[in-house]
């Protein structure tokens, strides 16, 4: 099917045949945009270099105090306040409340979803909310108030008040940097910071040059979580709230059509691939009690901070692929996941969590029971001016060179470690030979491309070649429109899901190079175009059989659109 959609001579080898493929959640590299954020704090020094009389001996690689590079932040003296404890304690909860009743404020969470939730729970309180995620902008008329993912937290405006959702992520390798950033760099009077204690001693550590207050406030779970005794067993054990947990996709589409072949239960699908507005709907389908969508089969996807009506979590294993091995979950895996369970005003009193596999009970009841590893550093990462200045010294170079370069004399203090740039570095291996600014080559490589993914890495291949030669990108010219359709097997569904990653990618490219990038409206419509056959395919030609619902009499797309619409926009 994608050959009818990508032309061929453009991009050519589509099969993809892993066996095995880690679903994670949103993509990471949404970094931060490459504006000149920190050179205004490094002051005159940089003037002389700049001046280039050679008296200058500034350092970019001196990353030791990422402090400095925030001046708007550093000029309030922010009262910080961490919410902590186990999941579904009321700690984001607390924090909303704040921002809520706050005349400007932003949250930022680690999760599309999650932002769409808050954005949506603002909104209905009639606090106008804009929802900012890297690509896409949903703007309320007189919103004071901004739900965003991390990695585009704005750090030049002023707010009243600022919340970081699961704040523990500043461990994280690959995104940490974003949330590091957003810590020491939002200017807010108050600062709220949600997530495991396990993050208390660091964040007070990093803290304590800042000038900021710090008060940490403590909660307890607000409903119990019960490790049964006993595995599944049959999968006629299946009941409504059920959400079984799985780290592969293929083994995902396994359940959900062993689920529904016993005939008692749909199955929603959550995965990292899975077009993140698909996921949202399929969570709010879920999640509506008239729906016959009564059991989730989901990857880790659903890891953070959701709240979704899931009475019971079944580990279908507890090993996952990390991109380069199996491994065991860590103990926060688990409990994150774990505690998606009997959520706090869900329509169950409490929660279950087990596994299917009777062998994996000695390990799941043993991390419930683990305190989480004190988080020893958080990631940092070079913002973009600092490495055009330090390019600057090394004249010639392309950016994957001066990276490297970078990388390897950059000094950090002992609380932080850098952020795993391997994704930026392969886009960059693809792209430098090209005729682009720094600049412009910074964006591709921080763009949202999964490089894993052949049919998205040649989409971005192509993107940056016609950029670079014509400064113009019709989407035309690798994608023909009309032409998507509902996908017959899981093989198309996986391209259709890659296709819809090149049209994310052209639409968070047109955001930021919008006269290169034209066709804005297209890619969009064309990228829920895709999402929709995908839930359609979820929906309608999966393994299910539908009971009620007259699915068959859904013919043209307008008409499939306008059903989604009533059935899930409307909330
Ligand atoms: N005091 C309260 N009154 C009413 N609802 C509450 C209260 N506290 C929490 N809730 C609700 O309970 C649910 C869980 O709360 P919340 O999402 O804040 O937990 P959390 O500690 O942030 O969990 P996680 O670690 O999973 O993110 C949410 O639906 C929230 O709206
Ligand atoms: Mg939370």
């Amino acid at each position: 099917m994608a050959s009818m959609l990508l032309r061929r001579r453009r991009i050519s080898a589509l099969g993809v045949s892993r066996v095995l493929q880690a679903v994670n959640g949103d993509s990471f590299r949404l970094g931060p945009e490459p504006k000149f954020e920190t050179i205004a704090s490094l002051g005159v020094r940089i003037r002389n270099y700049s001046s280039g009389n050679g008296t200058a001996k500034f350092d970019f690689t001196d990353l030791t105090r990422p402090h400095t590079w925030y001046p708007n932040a550093r000029k309030k003296n922010r009262k910080v306040f961490l919410h902590v404890g186990p999941t579904n304690s009321g700690k984001t909860y607390h924090a909303l409340k704040r921002l809520e009743s706050s005349s400007s404020g932003v949250y930022c969470g680690p999760l599309r979803l999650l932002a769409w939730e808050v954005a949506k729970r603002l909104n209905k309180a009639k606090v106008p909310c804009d929802l900012i995620t890297g690509q896409e902008k949903e703007e309320v008329d007189g919103a004071k108030h901004k739900a965003v993912t991390v990695e585009m937290a704005d750090i030049t405006s002023d707010y009243q008040c600022a919340v970081i959702d699961e704040i523990q992520m500043l461990g994280c390798k690959t995104r940490g940097f974003s949330f590091t950033r957003a810590l020491l760099g939002i200017a807010a009077d108050e600062l709220h910071l949600c997530g495991d204690a396990a993050a208390v001693p660091l964040i007070q550590e990093l803290l304590k040059v800042t000038g900021d207050d710090v008060q940490v406030q403590s909660y307890d779970r607000l409903l119990p979580l019960v490790p049964l005794e006993l595995p599944l067993g049959s999968f006629s054990n299946i009941r409504t709230g059920d959400c079984i947990v799985s780290f592969s996709r293929k083994e995902i589409y396994r359940l959900k059509k062993k689920i529904e072949t016993g005939g008692s239960h749909l199955c929603s699908v959550v995965y990292g691939s899975l077009p993140p507005e698909t996921r949202t709907r399929q969570a709010t389908m879920f999640n509506d009690a008239s729906s016959e969508f009564d059991v989730l089969v989901a990857s880790d996807a659903i890891g953070m901070g959701l709240n979704l009506n899931i009475s019971r979590i079944i580990f279908s294993t507890l090993q996952k692929f990390d991109g380069l091995e199996m491994r065991d979950l860590t103990v926060p895996e688990i409990k994150q996941i774990a505690g998606r369970a009997g959520r706090y005003g869900s329509k169950f009193p409490w929660g279950e969590v087990t596994c299917l596999d009777a062998t994996d009970l000695p390990l799941l009841h043993s991390s419930l029971k683990s305190a989480s590893p004190i988080l020893e550093q958080a990631g940092v990462f070079p913002s973009f001016d600092l490495i055009y200045m330090y390019s600057r010294l090394k004249p010639k170079r392309g950016l994957y060179r001066i990276l490297e370069d970078f990388l390897e004399n950059a000094k950090l203090s002992e609380n932080y470690f850098f952020a795993n740039c391997e994704e930026m570095l392969k886009v960059a291996a693809v792209i430098d030979g090209l005729p682009l600014s720094l600049h412009d080559k910074y964006l591709f490589c921080i763009s949202p491309v999964d490089m894993n993914d052949e049919i998205s890495s040649q989409g971005l291949k192509q993107f940056a070649e016609t950029y670079a030669r014509k400064g113009l990108v019709h989407l035309r010219e690798i994608f023909t429109p009309g032409t998507l359709e509902v996908p017959k097997t899981p093989t198309a569904l996986k391209e259709l899901e890659s296709i819809h990653k090149v049209l994310e990618l052209y639409v968070w490219l047109s955001f930021r190079l919008e006269e290169s990038f034209p066709d804005h409206e297209l890619a969009s419509s064309q990228k829920n175009i895709c999402s929709l056959l995908i839930e359609e395919f979820l929906e309608r030609l999966g393994w299910q059989k539908p009971r009620s619902r007259k699915l068959a009499s859904i013919t043209s797309l307008k008409s499939l659109m306008e059903d989604k619409k009533r059935r899930y926009f409307c909330d």
